[in-house]
């Protein structure tokens, strides 16, 4: 079994701060908006209100890609979405594997935007040889049993798990013995990877989990502060507690 760290440094190897690449996915929505609407340049306080980021922080950013704008016009849409596309990667094609093709592997399957992002899907996997063979988004389902070879035929080094809780530690363990270094997780469970591994976890029912806190407490305001969230996961309280909408929080957090 896969052990050590599940933490990562707090910065890339280019000096970029992890916070500054949790923003770029951001800024990059913004911009393609921007492009697809053929517009020409944008100012910092346009594009950091459209990406929800305040416009110091967008800039600090930026200058972290040696992009400054230039004073009176703004930034250069089409050259920002290359800058930003080129540091995050996006500009080769990423070879992504999904494994439990169950109502999320599908969904997630189906999803447009990935390839649109330049993430190709070049599997689907699951555990149930009842699957297998089963057509899903234009793809037959395969079974875990070749898990490897699909991995090393396709070079993939994304992988997404999809599977329940208790499958996702050993399904992460094959990905990563077959070569995979990056993980998006769904499956409601922590990830031991070893060094070198990048793990993502997504969870909605954290967020709405957060949301209801500050249901609650908004309740509370009304009722002249009489409501007290005593019912929430601490992880709620406490990532209530971060900036608010300023980007500093994505949906997808750190394993
Ligand atoms: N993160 C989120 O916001 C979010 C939202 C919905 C669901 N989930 C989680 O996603 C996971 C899947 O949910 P679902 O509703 O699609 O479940 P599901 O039961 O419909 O699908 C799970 C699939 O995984 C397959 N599977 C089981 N063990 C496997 C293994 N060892 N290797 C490969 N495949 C295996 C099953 O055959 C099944 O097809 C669950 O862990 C669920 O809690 C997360």
């Amino acid at each position: 079994m896969a052990t050590g760290r599940t933490h990562r440094p707090a910065t890339r190897s280019r000096g970029i701060p992890e916070a500054t690449v949790a923003r770029l996915p951001l800024y990059l929505r913004a911009l393609t908006a921007l492009s697809e609407r053929s517009v020409p340049t944008v100012s910092s306080e346009e594009l950091a209100s459209a990406a929800g980021v305040n416009s110091a922080k967008l800039r600090k950013d930026f200058s972290y890609l040696g992009s400054y704008g230039t004073r009176g016009v703004g930034y250069d849409v089409e050259y920002l979405v290359y800058q930003i596309s080129r540091e995050l990667g996006l500009t080769q094609d990423w070879p992504v594997v999904i494994v439990g093709i169950g109502n999320l592997g599908a969904a997630l399957a189906n999803y447009g935007g990935f390839a649109s992002r330049g993430f190709r899907v070049a599997a689907l996997i699951d555990a149930d040889p009842a699957q297998a063979g089963k057509m899903v988004a234009g793809l037959p389902i395969r079974h875990t049993d070749e898990l490897e070879a699909i991995i090393e035929d396709n070079q993939v080094s994304i992988g997404v798990i999809a599977t329940p809780a208790g499958a996702a530690q050993e399904v992460c363990d094959r990905l990563v013995a077959a070569g995979v270094t990056s993980i998006l997780n769904f499956a409601p469970t922590v990830l031991s990877v070893p060094d070198g591994v990048d793990v993502r976890k997504v969870d909605l029912s954290i967020e709405l989990q957060i949301l209801a806190f500050h249901e609650q407490r908004k309740a509370g305001e009304d009722l002249g502060g009489a409501v007290a969230p005593t019912s929430l996961p601490k992880a709620a309280v406490d990532r209530s507690e971060r900036p608010g909408p300023d980007g500093d929080v994505p949906v997808v957090m750190p394993a």
